[in-house]
């Protein structure tokens, strides 16, 4: 039962949660064939991709430095889904490197099916691995802050394990990132791969889904809709956000630097659901009303990065507050939904 946070009436959230996105459902997603055709570009080599492509189970990439060949040779396939083409000198190394994010991030959808996003953190990263491992790769894994689940320490430090519920709703994310975490080091030390792991904190910013589920999206496409903002209870638990650029600027400090990891990456700056409510009613909407609606089992009551091996490591802190970063989402949520600013 959700509830007026401001004068106690009672209110019922009856929108059901958003669906995936129909395109996963696509042929290109399922287990294809990724075929690497150096040379794509010349004579036989485009003919032959022709030919390649005829066959739908087919994905190539071709790798090609345009010496005698052409990019006119493949303009049929250029933004085909399962066609790539990358522009690549074959007497340099195809030196690789691999940022492995794949993976629903958000709650509503990594719980959407929970069997997939375990399979998705075990054996999309033992496959990733496999990747990494047979072409000399170096491997990023954007693991989490839930690793540390509900945790009893605060803020968190790397070298806290963590208090995960093993066979909770959230497992199949929180769970499934501690093994994936535990693949990338057994290849780092069973085979020598060189791996980065970054435990993301709560990150937000332009083109996140609109309809994603997490509390920043839902917060400011709310304010803009002129819907209520729905806290989930008890409205006092915390996170701190990070804004995508300091996070970007984090992973490829990490990848480029000498560190393994785990590394926290994320912004310290810590907020109650409550606080953030008020913080988006006052920079984005102040008409909007906010409501308090039940939580979901296992909500961590309390998370904050401390991230003094960042700074000491990669020389990487954040820049961006919350109070800049909302009004950047702002504009870009408010350009998707066709909704401008009442003056
Ligand atoms: N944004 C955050 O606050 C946050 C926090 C901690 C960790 N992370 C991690 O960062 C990564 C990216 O998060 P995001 O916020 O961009 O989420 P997102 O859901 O927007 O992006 C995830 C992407 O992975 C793709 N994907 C999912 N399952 C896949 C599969 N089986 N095969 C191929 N692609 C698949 C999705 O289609 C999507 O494009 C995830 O690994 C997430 O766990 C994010
Ligand atoms: O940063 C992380 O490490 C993890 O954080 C998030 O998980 P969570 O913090 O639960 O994200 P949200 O769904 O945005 O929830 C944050 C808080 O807001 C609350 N919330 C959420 C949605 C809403 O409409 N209202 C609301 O009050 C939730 O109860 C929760 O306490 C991400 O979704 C995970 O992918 C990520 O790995």
């Amino acid at each position: 039962m959700a509830k007026e946070a401001s004068n106690g009436d009672n209110h019922v959230i009856t929108k059901p949660p958003p669906e995936p996105s129909p395109l996963r459902k696509a042929k290109f997603f399922q287990a294809n064939m990724r075929i690497l055709v150096t040379g794509g570009a010349g004579f036989i080599g485009s003919h032959l991709v022709d030919k390649l492509m005829e066959n739908e189970k087919n994905e190539v990439i071709v790798v090609d430095n345009y010496f005698t060949g052409s990019k006119d040779n493949l303009k049929q396939w250029i933004g085909h889904p399962r066609f790539e083409l990358i522009r690549h000198d074959v007497t340099e190394p195809l030196l690789i490197e691999i940022y492995h994010l794949a993976c629903p991030a958000s709650p509503i959808f990594y719980k959407y099916n929970p069997v997939k996003t375990i399979k998705t953190n075990v054996i999309g990263t033992l496959n990733m691995l496999g990747l990494a491992k047979r072409v000399g790769a170096r491997i990023l894994l954007t693991s989490t802050s839930e690793v540390y689940g509900d945790p009893l320490v605060h803020p968190q430090d790397e070298s806290y394990w963590g208090n995960v519920n093993p066979i909770g709703v959230r497992s199949c994310y929180d769970e499934g990132k501690r093994v994936a975490e535990t693949l990338m080091f057994d290849y780092h030390r069973q085979h020598g791969i060189e791996i980065r792991i970054a435990r993301i904190f709560n990150t937000y910013g332009p083109r996140m889904n609109i309809d994603d589920g997490r509390v920043v999206s839902n917060f400011i496409a709310q304010a803009i809709r002129d819907e209520p903002l729905t806290v989930q209870l008890p409205g006092t638990q915390t996170r701190s956000f990070c804004y995508v650029s300091d996070m970007v600027d984090g992973l490829i400090g990490l990848m480029e630097g000498d560190n393994t990891g785990p590394i926290n990456i994320g912004n310290p700056g810590e907020f109650t659901m409550l606080e953030l409510a008020e913080t988006v009613k006052e920079t984005i909407n102040p008409d909007v009303k906010i409501i308090t609606v039940e939580n979901t089992p296992d909500d961590p009551r309390q998370r904050k990065p401390d991230i003094t091996k960042a700074k000491e490591l990669l020389g990487w802190e954040p820049t961006v507050k919350l109070r800049e970063g909302l009004p950047l989402m702002e504009e870009d949520f408010r350009k998707r939904l066709g909704i401008s600013r009442k003056n």
